[in-house]
Protein backbone atom coordinates (compact mmCIF):
# COMPACT_ATOMS: atom_id res chain seq x y z
CA UNK A 1 0.00 0.00 0.00
CA UNK A 2 1.28 3.44 -0.89
CA UNK A 3 1.04 6.37 1.50
CA UNK A 4 -1.48 7.82 -0.95
CA UNK A 5 -3.73 4.76 -0.58
CA UNK A 6 -3.37 4.90 3.20
CA UNK A 7 -4.30 8.59 3.02
CA UNK A 8 -7.49 7.69 1.15
CA UNK A 9 -8.51 5.24 3.88
CA UNK A 10 -7.75 7.82 6.59
CA UNK A 11 -9.80 10.44 4.74
CA UNK A 12 -12.75 8.00 4.70
CA UNK A 13 -13.01 7.97 8.50
CA UNK A 14 -16.01 10.14 9.30
CA UNK A 15 -17.31 11.82 12.47
CA UNK A 16 -19.84 10.32 14.88
CA UNK A 17 -23.50 10.43 13.83
CA UNK A 18 -24.66 13.23 16.14
CA UNK A 19 -28.33 12.55 15.44
CA UNK A 20 -28.09 8.91 16.58
CA UNK A 21 -26.05 9.91 19.64
CA UNK A 22 -28.62 12.57 20.58
CA UNK A 23 -31.46 10.07 20.11
CA UNK A 24 -29.66 7.65 22.44
CA UNK A 25 -29.24 10.47 24.98
CA UNK A 26 -32.97 11.23 24.82
CA UNK A 27 -33.78 7.54 25.21
CA UNK A 28 -31.46 7.27 28.24
CA UNK A 29 -33.29 10.19 29.89
CA UNK A 30 -36.65 8.42 29.45
CA UNK A 31 -35.50 5.30 31.32
CA UNK A 32 -36.55 4.66 34.92
CA UNK A 33 -33.58 6.26 36.69
CA UNK A 34 -32.52 9.78 37.60
CA UNK A 35 -31.02 11.40 34.48
CA UNK A 36 -27.31 10.62 34.11
CA UNK A 37 -27.27 8.19 37.04
CA UNK A 38 -25.66 5.38 35.03
CA UNK A 39 -22.66 7.64 34.60
CA UNK A 40 -20.01 6.52 32.15
CA UNK A 41 -22.22 3.67 30.92
CA UNK A 42 -24.49 6.35 29.48
CA UNK A 43 -21.57 8.06 27.77
CA UNK A 44 -20.44 4.77 26.22
CA UNK A 45 -23.97 3.95 25.02
CA UNK A 46 -24.20 7.36 23.34
CA UNK A 47 -20.75 6.97 21.80
CA UNK A 48 -21.57 3.54 20.37
CA UNK A 49 -24.89 4.87 19.02
CA UNK A 50 -22.95 7.67 17.31
CA UNK A 51 -20.43 5.16 15.91
CA UNK A 52 -23.08 2.82 14.54
CA UNK A 53 -25.45 5.55 13.40
CA UNK A 54 -28.46 4.09 15.25
CA UNK A 55 -29.86 4.74 18.72
CA UNK A 56 -30.19 1.07 19.73
CA UNK A 57 -27.21 -0.68 18.13
CA UNK A 58 -26.44 -4.40 18.34
CA UNK A 59 -22.77 -5.27 18.09
CA UNK A 60 -22.77 -9.04 17.61
CA UNK A 61 -19.52 -11.01 17.89
CA UNK A 62 -16.44 -9.58 19.54
CA UNK A 63 -12.72 -10.27 19.15
CA UNK A 64 -9.39 -9.15 20.55
CA UNK A 65 -6.66 -8.83 17.93
CA UNK A 66 -3.32 -9.77 19.51
CA UNK A 67 -0.44 -8.53 17.37
CA UNK A 68 2.97 -10.07 18.10
CA UNK A 69 6.41 -8.80 17.08
CA UNK A 70 9.99 -8.57 18.28
CA UNK A 71 12.19 -5.59 19.07
CA UNK A 72 15.85 -5.16 18.15
CA UNK A 73 16.25 -2.82 21.11
CA UNK A 74 16.13 -5.88 23.38
CA UNK A 75 19.87 -6.18 22.62
CA UNK A 76 20.31 -3.20 24.97
CA UNK A 77 18.90 -5.10 27.96
CA UNK A 78 15.68 -3.08 28.41
CA UNK A 79 13.33 -5.88 29.54
CA UNK A 80 13.28 -8.22 32.53
CA UNK A 81 12.59 -11.12 30.13
CA UNK A 82 14.47 -12.51 27.11
CA UNK A 83 13.17 -11.96 23.56
CA UNK A 84 12.46 -15.72 23.14
CA UNK A 85 9.39 -15.15 25.30
CA UNK A 86 7.62 -13.44 22.36
CA UNK A 87 7.30 -16.59 20.16
CA UNK A 88 6.81 -18.76 23.26
CA UNK A 89 3.86 -16.64 24.34
CA UNK A 90 2.41 -16.69 20.80
CA UNK A 91 2.28 -20.50 21.08
CA UNK A 92 0.67 -20.07 24.50
CA UNK A 93 -2.03 -17.81 22.98
CA UNK A 94 -2.65 -20.42 20.28
CA UNK A 95 -2.92 -23.14 22.93
CA UNK A 96 -5.42 -21.09 24.91
CA UNK A 97 -3.29 -20.82 28.06
CA UNK A 98 -2.48 -17.11 28.36
CA UNK A 99 -4.33 -14.61 30.56
CA UNK A 100 -6.01 -13.08 27.52
CA UNK A 101 -7.37 -16.50 26.50
CA UNK A 102 -8.90 -17.08 29.93
CA UNK A 103 -10.47 -13.62 30.08
CA UNK A 104 -11.75 -13.95 26.52
CA UNK A 105 -13.44 -17.23 27.38
CA UNK A 106 -14.91 -15.49 30.43
CA UNK A 107 -16.31 -12.62 28.36
CA UNK A 108 -17.24 -14.51 25.19
CA UNK A 109 -14.60 -12.98 22.90
CA UNK A 110 -12.44 -14.59 20.24
CA UNK A 111 -8.66 -14.23 20.27
CA UNK A 112 -7.20 -13.45 16.85
CA UNK A 113 -3.44 -13.94 17.02
CA UNK A 114 -1.28 -12.28 14.36
CA UNK A 115 2.45 -12.72 13.68
CA UNK A 116 3.29 -9.31 12.24
CA UNK A 117 7.00 -9.43 12.99
CA UNK A 118 8.12 -12.17 15.36
CA UNK A 119 11.81 -13.03 15.02
CA UNK A 120 11.16 -16.79 14.79
CA UNK A 121 9.56 -19.22 12.38
CA UNK A 122 6.01 -19.81 13.60
CA UNK A 123 3.35 -21.95 12.04
CA UNK A 124 -0.01 -22.98 13.49
CA UNK A 125 -3.46 -23.41 11.95
CA UNK A 126 -4.90 -20.68 14.19
CA UNK A 127 -2.06 -18.20 13.61
CA UNK A 128 -2.52 -15.42 11.09
CA UNK A 129 0.93 -15.08 9.51
CA UNK A 130 1.61 -11.59 8.18
CA UNK A 131 5.28 -11.17 9.04
CA UNK A 132 6.41 -7.78 7.71
CA UNK A 133 9.98 -8.46 8.87
CA UNK A 134 11.77 -10.65 11.45
CA UNK A 135 11.63 -8.17 14.31
CA UNK A 136 12.70 -4.53 14.22
CA UNK A 137 16.30 -3.29 14.15
CA UNK A 138 17.82 -1.80 17.30
CA UNK A 139 16.45 1.75 17.50
CA UNK A 140 19.36 2.80 19.71
CA UNK A 141 21.59 2.43 16.62
CA UNK A 142 19.27 3.48 13.78
CA UNK A 143 15.67 3.31 12.56
CA UNK A 144 13.63 0.39 13.92
CA UNK A 145 12.15 -0.16 10.43
CA UNK A 146 11.64 1.61 7.14
CA UNK A 147 8.71 3.91 6.50
CA UNK A 148 7.44 1.41 3.91
CA UNK A 149 7.48 -1.38 6.50
CA UNK A 150 5.56 0.81 8.95
CA UNK A 151 2.92 1.47 6.28
CA UNK A 152 2.79 -2.24 5.41
CA UNK A 153 2.19 -3.15 9.07
CA UNK A 154 -0.59 -0.53 9.32
CA UNK A 155 -2.16 -1.88 6.11
CA UNK A 156 -2.10 -5.39 7.60
CA UNK A 157 -3.96 -4.19 10.69
CA UNK A 158 -6.53 -2.31 8.61
CA UNK A 159 -7.22 -5.41 6.51
CA UNK A 160 -7.54 -7.67 9.54
CA UNK A 161 -10.06 -5.30 11.17
CA UNK A 162 -12.03 -4.97 7.94
CA UNK A 163 -11.99 -8.75 7.43
CA UNK A 164 -13.37 -9.24 10.95
CA UNK A 165 -16.07 -6.65 10.24
CA UNK A 166 -17.03 -8.63 7.12
CA UNK A 167 -17.18 -11.81 9.24
CA UNK A 168 -19.75 -10.17 11.52
CA UNK A 169 -17.58 -8.90 14.37
CA UNK A 170 -19.04 -5.65 15.69
CA UNK A 171 -16.77 -4.97 18.67
CA UNK A 172 -12.97 -5.21 18.57
CA UNK A 173 -10.17 -4.83 21.09
CA UNK A 174 -6.42 -4.36 20.76
CA UNK A 175 -3.84 -6.65 22.34
CA UNK A 176 -0.13 -7.26 21.84
CA UNK A 177 2.87 -9.37 22.68
CA UNK A 178 6.44 -8.25 22.10
CA UNK A 179 9.25 -8.31 24.60
CA UNK A 180 10.77 -4.81 24.60
CA UNK A 181 7.59 -3.08 23.43
CA UNK A 182 7.21 -0.80 26.45
CA UNK A 183 10.55 0.75 25.38
CA UNK A 184 9.16 1.49 21.91
CA UNK A 185 5.89 2.78 23.37
CA UNK A 186 7.64 5.14 25.78
CA UNK A 187 9.88 6.41 22.97
CA UNK A 188 6.82 7.12 20.80
CA UNK A 189 5.06 8.88 23.67
CA UNK A 190 8.11 10.97 24.49
CA UNK A 191 8.54 12.13 20.89
CA UNK A 192 4.84 12.77 20.24
CA UNK A 193 4.26 14.75 23.46
CA UNK A 194 7.67 16.30 24.08
CA UNK A 195 7.78 14.73 27.56
CA UNK A 196 11.18 13.76 28.95
CA UNK A 197 11.78 10.02 28.43
CA UNK A 198 12.18 9.50 32.19
CA UNK A 199 8.69 10.96 32.82
CA UNK A 200 6.98 8.42 30.56
CA UNK A 201 9.17 5.32 30.89
CA UNK A 202 8.34 2.62 33.42
CA UNK A 203 9.31 -0.86 34.49
CA UNK A 204 7.48 -2.91 31.83
CA UNK A 205 7.80 -6.57 32.82
CA UNK A 206 9.38 -5.49 36.13
CA UNK A 207 12.94 -4.17 35.81
CA UNK A 208 14.85 -2.83 38.82
CA UNK A 209 15.93 0.79 39.40
CA UNK A 210 19.32 0.47 37.68
CA UNK A 211 17.83 -1.13 34.58
CA UNK A 212 15.05 1.47 34.51
CA UNK A 213 17.64 4.26 34.39
CA UNK A 214 19.44 2.37 31.62
CA UNK A 215 16.16 1.93 29.68
CA UNK A 216 15.49 5.66 29.90
CA UNK A 217 19.03 6.36 28.64
CA UNK A 218 18.53 3.94 25.72
CA UNK A 219 15.35 5.83 24.75
CA UNK A 220 17.20 9.16 24.93
CA UNK A 221 19.88 7.70 22.67
CA UNK A 222 17.34 6.28 20.20
CA UNK A 223 15.70 9.69 19.88
CA UNK A 224 19.05 11.46 19.50
CA UNK A 225 20.29 8.98 16.86
CA UNK A 226 17.08 8.94 14.78
CA UNK A 227 15.78 12.50 15.20
CA UNK A 228 12.16 11.56 14.47
CA UNK A 229 9.91 14.40 13.28
CA UNK A 230 7.14 14.79 15.91
CA UNK A 231 4.83 16.21 13.24
CA UNK A 232 5.17 13.13 11.05
CA UNK A 233 3.59 10.13 12.85
CA UNK A 234 4.84 7.64 10.24
CA UNK A 235 8.40 8.89 10.70
CA UNK A 236 8.15 8.51 14.49
CA UNK A 237 6.55 5.05 14.18
CA UNK A 238 9.21 3.79 11.74
CA UNK A 239 12.17 5.14 13.69
CA UNK A 240 11.28 4.34 17.31
CA UNK A 241 8.10 2.25 17.11
CA UNK A 242 7.34 -1.41 16.61
CA UNK A 243 5.63 -3.68 14.10
CA UNK A 244 2.83 -4.75 16.49
CA UNK A 245 2.26 -1.11 17.45
CA UNK A 246 1.94 -0.19 13.76
CA UNK A 247 -0.34 -3.19 13.21
CA UNK A 248 -2.60 -2.15 16.09
CA UNK A 249 -2.75 1.43 14.81
CA UNK A 250 -4.03 -0.22 11.62
CA UNK A 251 -6.62 -2.29 13.50
CA UNK A 252 -7.96 0.88 15.12
CA UNK A 253 -8.05 2.77 11.81
CA UNK A 254 -9.65 -0.22 10.06
CA UNK A 255 -12.31 -0.48 12.78
CA UNK A 256 -13.01 3.27 12.54
CA UNK A 257 -13.27 3.04 8.75
CA UNK A 258 -15.96 0.35 9.18
CA UNK A 259 -17.62 2.26 12.04
CA UNK A 260 -16.90 -0.38 14.68
CA UNK A 261 -16.03 0.56 18.29
CA UNK A 262 -12.55 -0.52 19.33
CA UNK A 263 -11.60 -1.07 22.96
CA UNK A 264 -8.04 0.00 23.75
CA UNK A 265 -5.98 -2.08 26.20
CA UNK A 266 -3.04 -0.74 28.24
CA UNK A 267 0.15 1.21 27.63
CA UNK A 268 1.33 -0.33 24.35
CA UNK A 269 -2.14 -0.40 22.79
CA UNK A 270 -2.60 3.23 23.79
CA UNK A 271 0.67 4.15 22.06
CA UNK A 272 -0.78 2.54 18.93
CA UNK A 273 -3.98 4.53 19.52
CA UNK A 274 -1.98 7.77 19.68
CA UNK A 275 -0.37 6.97 16.32
CA UNK A 276 -3.86 6.28 14.88
CA UNK A 277 -5.18 9.54 16.34
CA UNK A 278 -2.30 11.54 14.90
CA UNK A 279 -2.83 9.96 11.47
CA UNK A 280 -6.62 10.40 11.55
CA UNK A 281 -7.88 12.62 14.42
CA UNK A 282 -11.50 11.47 13.97
CA UNK A 283 -10.48 7.86 14.72
CA UNK A 284 -10.34 8.89 18.40
CA UNK A 285 -14.14 8.95 18.54
CA UNK A 286 -14.21 5.21 17.80
CA UNK A 287 -11.92 4.34 20.74
CA UNK A 288 -13.02 3.22 24.21
CA UNK A 289 -10.24 3.20 26.83
CA UNK A 290 -10.60 0.03 28.90
CA UNK A 291 -8.32 0.50 31.89
CA UNK A 292 -5.55 2.53 33.47
CA UNK A 293 -2.37 0.47 33.43
CA UNK A 294 0.19 0.64 36.22
CA UNK A 295 2.86 1.44 33.63
CA UNK A 296 4.37 4.91 34.12
CA UNK A 297 3.23 7.18 31.32
CA UNK A 298 -0.13 5.54 30.71
CA UNK A 299 -2.12 8.30 32.44
CA UNK A 300 -0.23 10.89 30.36
CA UNK A 301 -0.91 8.88 27.21
CA UNK A 302 -4.66 8.67 27.89
CA UNK A 303 -4.69 12.37 28.69
CA UNK A 304 -3.06 13.08 25.32
CA UNK A 305 -5.74 10.96 23.66
CA UNK A 306 -8.50 12.66 25.66
CA UNK A 307 -9.81 9.27 26.80
CA UNK A 308 -10.93 8.24 30.29
CA UNK A 309 -10.33 4.61 31.29
CA UNK A 310 -13.32 2.55 32.48
CA UNK A 311 -11.40 0.35 34.93
CA UNK A 312 -8.46 0.69 37.28
CA UNK A 313 -7.30 -2.73 38.43
CA UNK A 314 -3.55 -2.07 38.86
CA UNK A 315 -2.91 -4.35 35.89
CA UNK A 316 0.27 -4.10 33.78
CA UNK A 317 0.16 -7.11 31.52
CA UNK A 318 -0.96 -6.13 28.04
CA UNK A 319 -2.08 -8.91 25.62
CA UNK A 320 -5.50 -7.22 25.51
CA UNK A 321 -6.40 -8.42 29.03
CA UNK A 322 -7.83 -5.10 30.25
CA UNK A 323 -9.69 -4.55 26.99
CA UNK A 324 -11.57 -7.87 27.02
CA UNK A 325 -12.53 -7.20 30.65
CA UNK A 326 -14.22 -3.99 29.49
CA UNK A 327 -16.26 -5.78 26.78
CA UNK A 328 -19.11 -6.70 29.21
CA UNK A 329 -19.35 -3.04 30.30
CA UNK A 330 -19.81 -1.88 26.71
CA UNK A 331 -22.42 -4.59 26.18
CA UNK A 332 -24.11 -3.71 29.48
CA UNK A 333 -24.48 -0.08 28.43
CA UNK A 334 -26.38 -1.11 25.30
CA UNK A 335 -28.47 -3.74 27.09
CA UNK A 336 -29.63 -1.12 29.61
CA UNK A 337 -30.72 1.16 26.80
CA UNK A 338 -32.54 -1.66 25.05
CA UNK A 339 -34.23 -3.38 28.00
CA UNK A 340 -34.95 -0.82 30.72
CA UNK A 341 -38.51 0.38 31.07
CA UNK A 342 -39.29 4.02 30.42
CA UNK A 343 -41.06 6.25 32.95
CA UNK A 344 -44.09 6.11 30.66
CA UNK A 345 -44.18 2.34 30.14
CA UNK A 346 -43.61 1.52 33.81
CA UNK A 347 -45.88 4.22 35.24
CA UNK A 348 -43.08 5.74 37.32
CA UNK A 349 -43.34 9.44 38.18
CA UNK A 350 -40.70 11.76 36.73
CA UNK A 351 -38.73 14.32 38.74
CA UNK A 352 -40.80 17.21 40.10
CA UNK A 353 -40.10 19.90 37.50
CA UNK A 354 -39.68 23.07 39.55
CA UNK A 355 -38.14 23.88 42.88
CA UNK A 356 -41.03 24.42 45.33
CA UNK A 357 -41.56 27.96 46.59
CA UNK A 358 -39.67 28.66 49.78
CA UNK A 359 -37.16 25.81 49.23
C1 LIG B 1 5.44 -14.21 30.29
C2 LIG B 1 5.01 -12.85 29.77
C3 LIG B 1 3.72 -12.69 29.25
C4 LIG B 1 3.34 -11.43 28.79
N1 LIG B 1 2.18 -10.99 28.25
C5 LIG B 1 2.28 -9.72 27.98
N2 LIG B 1 3.50 -9.26 28.32
C6 LIG B 1 3.88 -7.86 28.21
O1 LIG B 1 5.26 -7.64 28.46
C7 LIG B 1 5.97 -7.12 27.36
C8 LIG B 1 6.40 -5.71 27.55
O2 LIG B 1 7.29 -5.53 28.61
P1 LIG B 1 8.84 -5.21 28.36
O3 LIG B 1 8.89 -3.97 27.52
O4 LIG B 1 9.39 -5.01 29.74
O5 LIG B 1 9.44 -6.40 27.66
C9 LIG B 1 5.02 -7.24 26.19
O6 LIG B 1 5.22 -8.40 25.50
C10 LIG B 1 3.68 -7.14 26.88
O7 LIG B 1 2.59 -7.50 26.14
C11 LIG B 1 4.19 -10.32 28.83
C12 LIG B 1 5.48 -10.48 29.33
C13 LIG B 1 5.90 -11.75 29.80
C14 LIG B 1 7.28 -11.92 30.34
O1 LIG C 1 -0.09 -1.66 30.10
C1 LIG C 1 0.41 -2.51 29.37
O2 LIG C 1 -0.09 -2.80 28.27
C2 LIG C 1 1.69 -3.19 29.80
C3 LIG C 1 2.44 -2.74 30.85
C4 LIG C 1 3.59 -3.39 31.19
C5 LIG C 1 4.01 -4.49 30.49
N1 LIG C 1 3.29 -4.92 29.47
C6 LIG C 1 2.14 -4.29 29.12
Amino acid sequence: MSEQELGNILAGIGPLDERAAAEAARRLDELTKPPGSLGRLEAVAQQVAGIRGEALPELGRKAVVVMAADHGVCAEGVSAFPAEVTPQMVLNFLGGGAAVNVLSRQTGAEVVCVDIGVNAMLSHPLLRSHKVRWGTANMAEGPAMTREEAVEAIRTGIEIARGLADEGFGLLATGEMGIGNTTASSALLSVLTGEEPAAVTGRGTGIDDARLRHKQEVIRRAIAVNRPDPNDPLDVLAKVGGLEIAGLAGVILGAASRRIPVVIDGFISSAAALIAARLAPLSRDFMIASHLSEERGHARLLQELGLAPMLQLDMRLGEGTGAVLAFPLVEASLKLMREMATFGSAGVSQAAGETPAGA
